[in-house]
């Protein structure tokens, strides 16, 4: 048997990740303005510079964290955080699945808005804004996780 949730696949591409960041900003637009952006690293890094770009945002900050060794979540570790309670700023993730990594940053952050680009049911009410709506039992395969293979036709599958 597996030992993680995951059935599914949804693989998302350099364009289309680019395309759903940029939306996110334009979400977020409405939300502002902003002093600065957190980027959750690393899966926010790629989203949190594409928003600060369309937000016309140069202050940038880290929190790093740690958690999924694979496609399994284990203990959470924060490598680094920020000074301040987040008032004015955006924090930006890739996406929230249990919700484990942003329950742990708004108790670092209490007054930051919460963004991510792809949000799960489970991680749903610790986002303040986000673009698209994925299955819980799916994993989200990033553009810098994958490449391109050879596959076989799918009538020899
Ligand atoms: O809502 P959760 O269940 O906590 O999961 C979401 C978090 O998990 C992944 O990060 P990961 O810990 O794999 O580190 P990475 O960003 O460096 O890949 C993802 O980038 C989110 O930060
Ligand atoms: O690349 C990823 N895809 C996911 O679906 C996911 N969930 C938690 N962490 C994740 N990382
Ligand atoms: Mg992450």
């Amino acid at each position: 048997m597996s030992d993680h949730p995951f059935t599914k696949t949804f693989p998302v591409s350099w364009w289309e990740l680019h395309r759903d960041s940029r939306a996110l900003a334009w979400r977020l637009m409405e939300r502002g303005p902003f002093q600065g952006v957190v980027a959750i690293t690393r899966g926010g890094l790629v989203p949190a510079a594409v928003v600060a770009r369309e937000l016309e945002i140069r202050t940038i900050d880290t929190i790093c964290i740690a958690s999924y060794d694979d496609k399994k979540q284990g203990e959470l570790t924060v490598l680094k955080g920020v000074p301040g309670d987040g008032e004015g700023w955006v924090v930006v993730d890739d996406l929230v699945d249990t919700g484990k990594t942003y329950r742990k940053v708004r108790e670092m952050l209490p007054k930051a808005h919460f963004a991510t680009v792809y949000a799960k049911p489970a991680g749903r009410p610790l986002v303040d804004s986000y673009v698209t709506e994925v299955s819980q039992d799916t994993w989200i395969l990033f553009p810098w996780d994958a490449e391109m293979q050879e596959v076989a036709p799918i009538a020899r599958r």
